[in-house]
């Protein structure tokens, strides 16, 4: 395959002297993480700046995404730089929220500062919120590649997002030493995980630590369901289940108050909140990343532009933004009925 973009413009200048001068402009790109840091983010710098080298792309990286956009933190980036970060968690470019990127006039001084330092094109690591920055930069003619980034897996178009597969496995040996004490008191352990507005670690998590109920927000939240579930698992000799709440679904303080007032035995809850977001990357969130790095230069060296790398089955894709935002994330409502059948 040709990159017809990689040397961008080669032109033939003809000196005073009569000396011919061969002047190469090289793309320049640039790469930002942006929303909640997920492992495996590193990863993803790291291919994308191995590959914009290996199409001899000149590669910047922003610091602090959009904040850092607004603020000129900018810096050079090469393949040397990005060494042994492969295994590390969270971003080395760091992350923020900012809401000043949302405004006309943060907006403004992002596009400056691209400008300013000649990026032709963006690769924006993170979740769907960071693909609507994106997706605002476009509009300006800043060419764009979204990286799915977020440990939620929440984004409609893709089947995986780099951070996820970590996230469950955080959270699932975190409850296998939750059981342990769980199991030595015979208590039911409610155990809160993150997911913003998603159900996928929840189900993931549930599926994977056996739990006895899973409450995500994708279904309507039914107390005498999980107290059904429960008293069946007791009737079969269970006596230290564990309920999985989803952070989006409901407080799990306030369903372990609820459990107290319907059951004999003694309740416990656990939030494992931010530790899902940290660690190293699990070996499935390195390869996300190294595959969605390279896929996302490829796209860039193409002329494309508004669009995410996506995983769609076990194939490496692109969905348009525009797509990404008007459809829902679904559930695996799949997983649920599985998760339920295997509990009693
Ligand atoms: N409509 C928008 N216009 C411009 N920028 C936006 C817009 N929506 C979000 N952003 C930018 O993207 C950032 C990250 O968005 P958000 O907090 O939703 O996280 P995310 O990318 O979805 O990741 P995660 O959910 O994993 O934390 C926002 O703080 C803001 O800087
Ligand atoms: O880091 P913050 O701002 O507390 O955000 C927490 C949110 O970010 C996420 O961890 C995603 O990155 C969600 O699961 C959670 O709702
Ligand atoms: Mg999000």
């Amino acid at each position: 395959m040709s990159y017809p973009h990689a040397k961008a413009s080669m032109a033939l200048y003809t000196l005073p002297n009569q000396f011919i001068v061969e002047v190469i402009t090289m793309k320049t790109f640039a790469v930002l993480t942006s929303g909640g840091d997920a492992p495996g983010m590193n990863a993803a710098i790291r291919s994308v700046v191995r590959t914009a080298s290996f199409y001899e792309c000149r590669i910047l990286g922003i610091r602090h995404g959009y904040q850092g956009m607004i603020d000129d933190d900018v810096l050079e980036l090469t393949p040397g730089s990005v060494g042994d970060i492969i295994q590390r968690g969270g971003t080395v470019l760091q992350t923020a929220r900012c809401e000043a990127f949302k405004t006309p006039v943060g907006l403004a001084k992002g596009i400056a500062t691209l400008q300013k330092h000649g990026i032709e094109g963006l690769v924006v690591i993170g979740g769907d919120g960071s693909f609507r920055g994106a997706y605002a930069l476009a509009q300006y003619g800043i060419q764009v590649i979204g990286i799915p980034g977020t440990i939620d897996n929440d984004i409609p178009g893709t089947d995986e997002s780099i951070g996820f597969d970590t996230a469950v496995n955080t959270a699932v040996e975190a409850i296998d030493r939750i059981r342990d004490t769980a199991s030595s008191h015979d208590r039911t352990y409610v155990v809160e995980v993150m997911g913003h507005r998603s159900g996928a670690i929840a189900l993931s998590v549930g599926m994977a630590a056996g739990a006895a109920s899973i409450l995500i927000p994708e279904e309507p939240q039914d107390p005498d369901r999980v107290l059904a579930q429960l008293n069946k698992a007791r009737e079969r000799g269970k006596k230290h289940p564990i309920v999985i709440v989803a952070e989006g679904a409901a407080c799990a303080m306030d369903v372990g108050e609820f459990l107290r007032n319907h059951i004999a035995s003694e309740v416990r809850v656990t939030v494992l909140g931010h530790i899902q977001r940290g660690g190293s990357p699990s070996a499935r969130d390195r390869i996300l990343g190294g595959l969605y790095g390279t896929e996302a230069v490829r796209l860039l060296l193409e002329g494309m532009t508004n669009h995410m790398v996506a995983m769609c089955g076990a194939r490496v894709t692109a969905v348009p933004f525009t797509e990404v935002f008007d459809r829902q994330h679904e559930a695996n409502l799949f997983y649920h009925r599985i998760a339920d059948i295997l509990a009693v």
